[in-house]
C-alpha cells in the first residue's frame, strides 16, 4: 500500500484506565494463516483475522498468487487455496506496503514454484535487509535479483526443480526460520531450519495442523526444526488468538497511569512470545492471570492489570527473541520504574520499521528521560516520572514507535506529540479507539 498523508497525534495525562481492552487478532498468525490457506487444498476459513495493513496486503498478495482470497464479515475470511507448488505467477508487482513478516514469508512460499514475482513495498520496508531471505532460498534453486544492498524492490525467479536445504539462521528471526520452512514445503525431501535460540513458532504450529509433517528437536547444535517436502496441506479452520504484541500498549499505560485497572482477555501465553509479561512480573507489575486455555492452537489466558510501583531490571539477551517487538514499550516502562533497566541483545532493533533503538532514544530524551545505547543494548535510567514536553517524536513510519509515545503521553507530566500515527494501522488499527475506551485522553 502506498503511504498516506502524515497524521500528528498527541496523548495527555488524565485518568486512571479501566475497562476491558479487546485486542485484535496476532499479526503473525493472521499472515501465516492466510499464506497456508492459500498453499493448502480445499476452503480454509480464519476467524479473528487482524484486519491491519500489513495483513490486508498478505491477502491481495495471496490473491494475486491464485488464491480466492475473500471477507465474509469483520474478522471472518475464507481462503480457496491453490496447493503446495501451485502458485500462479502474479500479473502485477507485489506491493508488501509496509510489512516484513508479509514480504519475508511470501518470498520464502513462492521460491520454490517456477514463476517469476517482483517485490516492493513502503519507504521503511526498501531501507529494510533482504539478503536474510534471498541468500537460504537462492539455496533451494531460486534466482535474485535485487537492488544494491538486496534490498527491495527483489526479482524472484522460482526455482524449477528445487532442492531441499539445511539452514542455519544466522540472527534470531522467526522470519528467516519461516521463509525457509515455506521454501521447503515445494522441495523434495527434508528441510532443516537451525536456530541457535527459539523464536516464535507459530508457523511450525500451524504446518502440523494444516498436515504436514514437521519436528523440533533441542540438540546441541540448538533448535532444529525439520519439515518433510511436497505435504498436501489440507485447508482448516483458524480461529486467529489476540496479539500479546499490541496488547501490550494498553497493559503498560494501566501500569504506569495511577489508578488503573484493566483486563485483556486471551493474552497469549506461548513461551515464544511472553517475554515481556516475564520482565513485567520481574519489575514488581500487579499481574493476575485467569482461565489458561487454548484457543487456536495457542495457549492463551486472560489478563487483569493495576497501575504497579515498579523497578528496574536487567533482561538478558537469550530473552530477546520472546519479546522482540515490546521493547519499545518496555522502554516506556522502564522511565517510569525506579532504576536502571538494560536491554540486552537488541540489535536486531535496529533493522525493524525503523532503528528502534535510535528512535526510542532519541524520543525519549526530548522527553527528558535519560538512555544510553551500544550497538545491541540500550539503558533507561527511571526515575518514575517523563518530564515530557519535547517536541514532536519522530515515528519513522514505526507503528510501535508511535503507540509507545503515546502511552508515555498518559503518564507524562506534559502532553507527547509523535508527528505521524498513521502506521498504527498497519498492526492495531483500533488503537486510538480502544485507549479511548479505556478513558485515555488522546487524539
Ligand atoms: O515471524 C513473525 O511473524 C515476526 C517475527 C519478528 O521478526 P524477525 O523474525 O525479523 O525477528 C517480529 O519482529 C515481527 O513483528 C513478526
Ligand atoms: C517488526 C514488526 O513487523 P514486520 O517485521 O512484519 O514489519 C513489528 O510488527 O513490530
Amino acid at each position: 500500500m502506498s503511504h498516506g498523508p502524515a497524521t500528528p497525534i498527541a496523548s495527555r495525562p488524565g485518568r486512571p484506565l479501566t475497562g476491558e481492552a479487546r485486542i485484535p487478532g496476532d499479526k503473525s498468525i493472521s499472515h501465516r494463516a492466510l499464506i497456508l490457506g492459500a498453499m493448502a487444498v480445499g476452503r480454509t476459513r480464519i476467524t479473528g483475522l487482524l484486519e491491519g495493513q500489513d495483513v490486508l496486503d498478505t491477502a491481495r498478495a495471496m490473491q494475486a498468487f491464485g488464491a480466492t482470497v475473500e471477507q465474509v464479515a469483520p474478522g471472518e475470511w475464507t481462503v480457496d487455496g491453490v496447493g503446495v507448488g501451485g502458485f500462479a505467477e502474479p500479473a502485477g508487482v507485489i506491493d508488501c506496503g509496509n510489512s516484513g513478516t508479509g514480504v519475508r514469508l511470501i518470498m520464502g512460499a513462492m521460491a520454490t514454484t517456477p514463476i517469476t514475482a517482483t517485490f516492493t513495498g513502503d519507504a521503511s520496508l526498501s531501507r529494510r535487509p533482504m539478503r536474510r531471505i534471498t541468500d537460504p532460498i537462492s539455496l533451494f534453486g531460486a534466482e535474485i535479483t535485487a537492488r544494491e544492498g538486496g534490498l527491495l524492490p527483489v526479482t524472484i525467479r522460482g526455482a524449477e526443480d528445487a532442492v531441499p536445504v539445511t539452514y542455519r539462521t544466522p540472527v534470531a528471526s522467526a522470519q528467516i526460520k519461516s521463509a525457509v520452512l515455506l521454501a521447503g514445503l515445494n522441495a523434495p525431501g527434508q528441510t532443516v531450519v537451525i536456530e541457535a535460540e527459539p523464536t516464535r513458532d507459530h508457523s511450525e504450529r500451524m504446518l502440523a495442523g494444516f498436515g504436514a509433517t514437521i519436528t523440533t528437536e533441542t540438540t546441541a547444535e540448538g533448535h532444529v526444526i525439520t519439515l518433510t517436502g511436497q505435504p498436501e496441506l489440507r485447508a482448516q479452520d483458524v480461529a486467529v488468538p489476540r496479539d500479546p504484541s499490541s496488547a501490550a500498549f494498553p497493559v503498560a499505560a494501566a501500569l504506569i497511569v495511577p489508578g488503573s485497572e484493566i483486563r485483556v482477555n486471551g493474552i497469549s501465553r506461548n513461551p515464544t512470545r511472553d517475554g515481556l509479561y516475564v520482565t513485567l512480573a520481574e519489575m514488581g507489575a500487579d499481574l493476575s492471570w485467569e482461565h489458561d486455555r487454548e484457543e487456536g492452537g495457542e495457549p492463551v489466558a486472560d489478563l487483569i492489570v493495576r497501575h504497579s510501583a515498579l523497578r528496574g531490571v536487567s533482561v538478558p539477551a537469550d530473552r530477546a527473541a520472546s519479546m522482540i517487538d515490546e521493547f519499545p514499550i518496555l522502554s516506556v516502562i522502564a522511565a517510569m520504574a525506579e532504576g536502571e533497566t538494560v536491554m540486552n541483545g537488541v540489535a536486531e532493533l535496529r533493522v525493524k520499521e525503523s532503528d528502534r533503538i535510535d528512535a526510542m532514544a532519541k524520543g525519549l530524551r526530548a522527553n527528558g528521560v535519560e538512555v544510553e545505547e551500544t550497538r545491541d543494548s540500550m539503558t533507561v535510567r527511571g526515575t518514575g516520572r517523563i518530564p515530557g514536553g519535547g517536541a514532536a517524536v519522530e515515528t519513522h513510519l514505526d507503528h510501535r514507535i508511535a503507540m509507545s509515545f503515546l502511552v508515555a503521553g498518559l503518564a507524562a507530566e506534559a502532553e507527547i506529540r509523535v508527528d505521524d500515527g498513521s502506521a498504527i494501522a498497519t498492526s492495531f488499527p483500533d488503537f486510538v479507539d480502544l485507549m479511548r475506551g479505556l478513558g485515555a485522553d488522546i487524539g
